[in-house]
């Protein structure tokens, strides 16, 4: 029998939220998933698996092989509890890289590490992307102090336009701009391109890059080296057993956040405090293991609805892109652990409420039925003494009833919802749900059977676009003097490519003043020739 979310009686509601209501009292934390249209035996169906995702999670936090295809261990929960890290000497570098993240920024604050015009760092800009760039960003946006210490700016693609607004806005204040390059790898072009356009930027404005420069990166990479020989500032460890979108409470997030005035330790804290939680059984009280088992029921254990992240805060406007990253790249895979094709995942999108009320959710009530909504419920309305908009009434009121009201609206209609509440948003909090949603992602990985901490899809675009890139030189190269210029289909048979990639290439130079282009009726009849 299936347990429908709209039921008969206002009473049965009742009842039924009180079954599935968890909260973890000392940290201002809870979970609903009385909403969700889950099988009555759903727990007793899927025990063997849960069993399963329990003694995986377990053998991963030892230190087991957890991400076999690339031999990796898997430890981001041991960045916010060192004492779990599987041998002394983890257990000291974790330590150690916090404490040093912890006091380089201290430095930074007082004045013990100054620009190289001897003045205090008044801004941070942070190269980097994906997981090494979204976290920052999604605590820059989260719990930093309205006023922070520090200005914060990202450049997290190769998009010399964005690049250049970043630039213009920092402008002279590159001579009191910190720079932080992070990149596990140290490889990502986007992120080299980046930290050359802003070594661009510092040399423009008569500043040494190198005196402002912080590489966060893996021992011995490209960057690291580099970072070695130009003799920056500092640089600061990330290790093969940290995955990029895990990577927060490592040095990638530690240090930017301690730069902008947020207190770390409360951010670990949270997560450990949640960890802790997720560890226990029974499955019922354990949020982490019910968020994997409401996607797995909703989606029918193939990703079969997408998940809508809505925070009502602002704050929280960038969890749904984090969790992006963090969902889709784990759970994203075309193989399972046995090797057999599954194409696995759950799209994640979303943005806050209750403005996307005024967007998308007329879609959510009333057009497919291909998701669940995780409403994100934060108890305190404003940190300051509130006005009442009419009488009685106060803004904060108006952001919960529109919550409370979509989630009804919703479930009259047999859509799916989670709530998920905390007290405030603040440091203790953000870790709290970051560590949910890891384990929820990791738990959930064993329930279908894949790994979810490696991510080979992603080399198929990075290494098509090296392609595109140097036959891009090529074309150029190729490019008449002289005479009418060369079509599409002539350049592609001259280099042996494809006619298509040849346009583009072509076209992509003369919009940019290396070629010049007489365009014809059609692309075909397009001629492009050297300046
Ligand atoms: O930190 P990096 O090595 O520069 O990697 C940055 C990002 O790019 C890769 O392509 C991965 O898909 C992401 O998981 C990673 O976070």
């Amino acid at each position: 029998m299936l347990l429908r979310p709209a039921m008969s009686t206002t009473s049965s509601h009742w009842d039924r939220f009180q079954k599935f209501f968890v909260r973890y009292p000392q940290m201002g934390f809870s979970i609903d998933i009385s909403r969700m249209s889950f099988e009555d035996g759903l727990f007793e169906s899927q025990a063997a698996s849960v069993e399963k995702a329990f003694s995986a999670m377990k053998e991963l936090e030892a230190g087991s092989i957890a991400n076999p295809d690339e031999g990796r261990m898997v430890g981001h929960y041991w960045l916010r509890d060192s004492s779990l890290a599987p041998t002394a000497e983890l257990k000291t570098e974790i330590d150690a890289t916090l404490a040093a993240t912890l006091s380089f920024a201290a430095d930074v604050h007082s004045g013990k590490v100054l620009a190289a015009n001897g003045q205090k760092f008044t801004r941070v800009l942070i190269v980097g992307i994906g997981g090494s760039a979204l976290g920052p960003q999604l605590v820059a946006q989260a719990i930093t102090p309205a006023n922070p210490p520090m200005a914060i700016d990202f450049f997290d693609n190769t998009d010399p336009d964005g690049m250049d607004r970043i630039v213009a806005q920092i402008g002279a204040e590159f001579a009191t701009t910190l720079t932080l390059v992070i990149s596990k790898s140290g490889g990502t072009k986007e992120t080299r391109n980046g930290m050359l356009e802003a070594q661009a930027a510092y040399t423009a404005q008569g500043v040494d890059f190198t005196k402002h420069v912080v590489a966060i990166t893996g021992l011995d990479s490209e960057l690291d080296k580099l970072a070695v020989a130009q003799g920056w500032l500092a640089r600061f460890p990330m290790w093969d057993w940290v995955g990029g979108r895990t990577s927060v409470m490592s040095a990638v997030g530690t240090l930017a956040a301690a730069l902008q005035g947020v207190d770390v330790t409360q951010f670990l804290a949270g997560a450990a405090a949640m960890d802790a939680e997720t560890r226990q059984r029974p499955v019922r009280e354990n949020a982490a293991m019910l968020l994997a088992l409401m996607w797995y029921s909703a989606g029918k254990g193939k990703g079969a609805k997408d998940m809508v992240v809505l925070p009502y805060k602002d704050r929280l406007v960038l969890f749904s892109k984090y969790l992006q990253q963090l969902v889709m790249e784990s759970l994203g895979k075309e193989h399972d652990l046995d090797g057999n094709i599954v194409n696995q995942g759950i799209a994640v999108y979303g943005n806050k409420g209750s403005t996307d009320q005024h967007a998308y959710v007329q879609q959510l009530r009333d057009g497919v039925n291909n998701f669940f909504a995780v409403f994100i419920q934060v108890a305190k309305a404003r940190d300051t003494a509130g006005f009442e908009v009419e009488p009685g009434y106060t803004s904060g009121d108006y952001l919960q009833g529109f919550l409370r009201g979509t989630r009804t609206a919703l479930a009259d209609k047999g859509r799916e919802s989670i709530t998920l509440s905390i007290s405030e948003v603040s440091a203790f909090s953000l870790g709290m749900l970051v560590g949910l949603f890891e384990r929820a992602v990791g738990f959930y990985a064993t329930l279908v059977n894949i790994n979810a901490y490696h991510q080979p899809g992603v080399e198929a675009g990075k290494k098509a676009a090296t392609d595109f890139l140097k036959q891009m030189g090529q074309v150029l190269a190729s490019l008449p003097a002289s005479g009418g210029g060369a079509t599409a289909d002539e350049i592609a048979a001259q280099l042996g490519i494809d006619a298509e990639d040849a346009w583009h290439m072509a076209s992509h130079l003369a919009a940019n003043g290396k070629a010049r282009l007489a365009e014809g009726a059609s692309p075909v009849s397009d001629r492009f020739s050297a300046l």
